[in-house]
């Protein structure tokens, strides 16, 4: 008996110490973070400094919603604002170019890289000069002239997704628009990245499961940059396990599987004659990434799938969803819709006689409604921080001390009233018309952010944005089916802007 009571006192004096040295810890860490951190002297609310679970709160619980809280924070506290124990952010149009800086080295931030499970690719690459090296061999496939040599194969892809439109004038039933442009972008980059297409656009139902597989992709990321080691563990498991688990991983875990077989394949033809890959005469981005001077790690396997994933990624869905957004607004307007087809209908006397992409970036109405479509669409909703490894910032009369993460977001920058009057409204008309004190409007359109880690597709992204929408629009006359702005608007930033979770997507009727 007193060998028991020995026994069980023993262990409830070691359970009180651990509670108490536990206890101390978390006690002592938040005095630290709220009193000793170099950023203790930024405003914010004291529980998003003391703990990362705050966000995990907004962003995880419920479901994308920190990008709204952070706008809350800065209406309370002002331009600058900390809100995490180790991240800023900020909210002053005139900053944007210093912190995304195009000259001065620019890290990002782990907790961020981390969420897609891809560190070694380009987007996920923290340091500033590796970056720089991954970046300059892929760059090339990105130019403008580059991007002009594909035309052809952009505007055959516009083509067809215009001879599936016309199946449904004779079903009589709505198209679903959001998913038809997602198997477009996405017909288009495979085709460019690894010389064989998807072939989305043949899917009778537009392939939606791929759609699903994005933003799922997108999706777990919140909940992945809090608990990272998650990502082998969940790939040492069996599917079905994984699909009971979380099915939104299993999708993304068939996504990152069938990119690395696709790789793999092109690796092992290395050699073969290159009219394999070759799109409209111009080699294709992994066929030469290669053949490049990169160092032989460099194009391993499992560096080259997880590029693979980011290109794929990010070409298909932000585009997509710019076009969505274009497409809804416009439709939407009767008079704007009208004014766009009349520029149209200057250009292209017969709606199907072929346009070239240079003579629509010369209309000035359908390049408003472009970065209109853009504005709205934000690209990435959630903020992205970059770190000055070595350099103290300034912000005002603010110093932030050098590797610290700052964000900014996109969604802020763009319902900025005092840079766009009337944010809410889709009003291509303002940037025909001289801006609020004459400043260029241009230089707050964020939608691919701006520096060293600007978006490398923007002249893709533009170029299937001038076809698509001037093919369709001046070829097809569209309603809305069942469809209002809560369809469009951004309800939950899940990384990519996402509407009510609840909705069908933008769907239309022929007229
Ligand atoms: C409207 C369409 C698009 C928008 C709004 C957009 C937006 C963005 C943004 C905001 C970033 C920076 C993300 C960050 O800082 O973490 C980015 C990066 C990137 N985007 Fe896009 N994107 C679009 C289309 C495309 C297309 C068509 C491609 C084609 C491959 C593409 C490929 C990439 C890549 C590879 C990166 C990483 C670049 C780097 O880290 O150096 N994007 N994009």
């Amino acid at each position: 008996m007193a060998a028991l009571w020995e026994l069980v006192g023993r262990d409830y004096l070691f359970t009180a110490l651990a509670a108490v040295i536990l206890l101390s810890y978390v006690v002592g860490g938040a005095i630290y973070r709220l009193y000793f951190s170099p950023l203790s002297k930024f405003p914010g609310p004291k529980l998003a400094a003391v703990t990362l679970w705050y966000e995990f709160y907004y962003d995880v619980i419920k479901k994308g919603q920190y990008t709204f809280e952070i706008g809350r924070m800065h209406e309370k506290y002002g331009p600058i604002v900390r809100i995490s124990p180790y991240e800023l952010h900020v909210n002053d149009p005139e900053y944007y170019e210093e912190l995304y800086s195009r000259s001065s080295p620019r890290d990002k931030y782990p907790y961020y890289t981390r969420q897609f499970g891809n560190p070694e690719s380009t987007f996920s690459t923290v340091d500033h000069h590796h970056h720089r090296l991954r970046r300059g061999a892929m760059n090339p496939f990105f130019s403008k002239r580059r991007i002009g040599g594909l035309e052809e194969m952009i505007s055959s892809m516009v083509e067809k997704l215009c001879i599936r439109i016309e199946e449904f004038r004779k079903s009589g039933q709505p198209i679903p628009m959001r998913l038809a442009y997602m198997c477009l972008t996405t017909d288009v980059i495979t085709k460019y990245s690894m010389a064989r297409s998807w072939d989305h656009l043949e899917s009778p139902d537009f392939s939606p499961t791929w759609c699903e597989t994005i933003k799922a992709t997108a999706g777990v990321g919140h909940f992945m940059k809090h608990f990272p080691w998650l990502f082998p563990v969940i790939r040492a498991l069996p599917d079905r396990l994984v699909a009971v688990l979380n099915p939104g991983m299993l999708l993304l875990l068939d996504f990152q599987r069938s990119i690395e077989r696709q790789i793999k394949e092109i690796m092992n033809r290395k050699g073969e004659d290159e009219q394999h890959y070759l799109v409209d005469g111009q080699p294709t981005i992994f066929h030469e990434l290669l053949n490049s001077d990169l160092p032989p790690w460099e194009k391993s396997l499992e560096r080259l799938w997880q590029e693979g994933q980011v290109v794929v990624g990010a070409g298909a869905d932000t585009t997509a969803n710019a076009l969505s957004v274009t497409t809804f607004h416009l439709l939407d307007n009767p008079d704007k819709l009208q004014r766009l087809k009349s520029e149209l209908a200057t250009l292209m006397p017969d709606p199907y006689s072929p346009v070239k992409l240079r003579e629509l970036a010369q209309l000035p109405y359908m390049s408003a409604i472009l970065s209109e479509g853009l504005r709205l669409s934000y690209g990435v909703s959630s903020r992205l921080q970059r770190i000055a490894p070595a350099e103290e910032l300034k912000f005002h009369d603010w110093t932030i001390p050098p590797g610290t993460p700052v964000g900014m977001t996109s969604v802020l920058m763009h319902h900025n009233p005092s840079i766009f009057p009337n944010p809410d409204t889709f009003l291509p008309e303002r940037w025909l018309e001289p801006a609020p004190d004459n400043r260029p409007l241009d230089r707050y359109l964020v939608s691919f952010t701006k520096g060293s880690r600007q978006c490398i597709g923007i002249n893709l992204a533009r170029a299937e944005m001038y076809l698509a929408i001037a093919t369709v629009f001046r070829r097809f006359d569209m309603q809305l089916f069942e469809t209002t702005r809560s369809d469009v608007d951004l309800k939950h930033d899940l990384f990519l802007p996402q509407p009510r979770l609840d909705s069908k997507g933008l769907r239309v009727l022929l007229k």
